[in-house]
């Protein structure tokens, strides 16, 4: 046997098995790594996260990345160009997180790559008759493979929107397998660039489980930063919207928005939720001279509000449990405003699940690639359209 092929089935064959899963979110704010090790698969998997590290972007990065970032317009040889480059990039991320731990890439069983997204277009937000869903993400995983020489499964999206996904929120499937718990509804919100949640019945009925995209975590509050604040990336600890109050006309035109209408489950992206919609709501509200400050304590509240109707609508009748993770849950003002507006709900993180929060995103694809290397599809079979029984992840090979 060849040998990509006899290492790939000596890896499916180990009890335990060392995955680097690989997150680069809307926010672009790093590349998140996370050393997981994995027993067993489906609703048996025990994962341990060994090493967990955010690698930050430097700004030359971002800067190329957000230069074809949800654009419609972009310069296409600057795509293909980064499909090789981030690929690079976050090999040699890898290689370096491997060296800060005292790790060789042999004593690696795969890599788990997200890769970059750069537009989502699900057919509810393109609008184009007969068109599919469509999502895509660059950095190649064969660039991973070969300059890791670890075996690499990225591009996990495709196979959900071929199934009859949106191909996100993906986090339903890593939820599923890792925090369901039978008698306890749970509900785990993860509040990145872009917020989304599942929700886990306690009956573990998959039929009933779902998972879906809310709106905007913090993708509007660190696009507002960035443009009136230069030199700042987000709003450390609120402190700008903290010095300012929100505006009730200008939060109520951001809400204004039919996305917030469409049933759960659904997906969206900075294509939408953009300074350009702020620049609607600030026409349409009238308010084109509040204060930056006040603008940004207005999308604060904007934010929190669009988060706690979604968690009101999930766990309206009954006592779901409730844990967070993401970079938003380090916004003191947002979550001031989320235990405002959901009084009575205890708001935890999933740390007291195992998983820290900021690296859960992370561990989720280590999650997928696990169950493509272990596990049987089967474990979603009678789930809803929207969470295809499929096994997702595409195999590069080192050689
Ligand atoms: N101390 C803090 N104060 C305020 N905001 C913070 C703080 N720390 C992190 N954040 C916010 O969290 C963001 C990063 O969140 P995260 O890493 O979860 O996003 P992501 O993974 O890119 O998003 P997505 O889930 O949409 O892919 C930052 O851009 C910032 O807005
Ligand atoms: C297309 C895409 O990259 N979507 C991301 C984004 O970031 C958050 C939200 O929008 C979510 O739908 C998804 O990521 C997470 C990891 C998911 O698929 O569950």
């Amino acid at each position: 046997m060849n040998r990509n092929f006899s290492r790939l089935f000596q890896v499916i064959r180990k009890e335990t098995k060392y995955i680097i899963g690989l997150m680069s979110g809307t926010s672009l704010d790093g590349l998140d790594v996370a050393l997981c090790a994995f027993t067993g698969s489906g609703t048996n998997t025990k994962v341990e996260v060994k090493h967990f590290i955010t690698k930050p972007y430097t700004p030359e990065f971002r800067a190329q990345v957000k230069a074809v970032f949800s654009k419609k317009q972009v310069d296409l040889e600057q795509v293909c160009i980064l499909n090789a480059f981030i690929g690079n990039y976050h090999a040699e991320l890898v290689l370096a997180c491997l060296q800060e731990w005292g790790m060789e890439p042999q004593e690696i069983d795969a890599i788990a790559s997200h890769g970059q997204t750069i537009y989502h277009a699900p057919a509810s937000q393109h609008q184009l008759p007969g068109m599919p869903n469509a999502t895509l993400q660059i950095g190649d995983g064969d660039h991973l493979a070969v300059n890791t020489g670890i075996l690499t499964l990225s591009d996990f999206r495709q196979k959900h929107v071929a199934a009859g996904g949106e191909g996100a929120p993906l986090a339903g499937y890593g939820d599923f397998i890792l925090f369901a718990e039978q008698g306890k509804d749970r509900v785990l919100l993860n509040i990145g660039g872009i917020s989304n949640f599942t929700f886990l019945p306690g009956s573990l009925d998959v039929a009933r489980m779902f998972s879906t995209d809310i709106g905007p975590g913090n993708t509007l509050m660190d696009a507002y930063v960035q443009q009136q604040f230069p030199g700042k990336f987000y709003d450390a600890d609120a402190q700008i919207a903290l010095s300012g109050k929100y505006n009730q006309a200008l939060v109520e035109a951001l809400l204004n928005q039919t996305f917030f209408q469409l049933d759960f489950p659904k997906t969206t992206g900075p294509e939408l939720f953009n300074l350009d919609y702020l620049k609607s709501a600030l026409q349409q509200s009238a308010q084109e001279q509040l204060a930056a400050e006040d603008v940004l304590s207005s999308l604060n509240r904007f934010t929190a509000i669009s988060i706690a109707n979604a968690i009101k609508q999930s766990i309206a009748n009954g006592n779901a449990e409730l844990f967070i993770s993401g970079g938003g849950m380090h916004n003191p003002l947002l979550l001031q405003n989320l235990e405002e507006l959901l009084p009575g709900v205890q708001i935890r993180t999933t740390a007291e699940l195992g998983i820290l929060p900021d690296a859960k995103e992370a561990v989720l694809f280590a999650t997928l690639a696990n169950e493509t290397l272990a596990g049987e599809a089967a474990t979603f079979e009678n789930s809803n359209k929207q969470m295809p029984a499929v096994q997702m992840g595409k195999i590069s090979f080192p050689f």
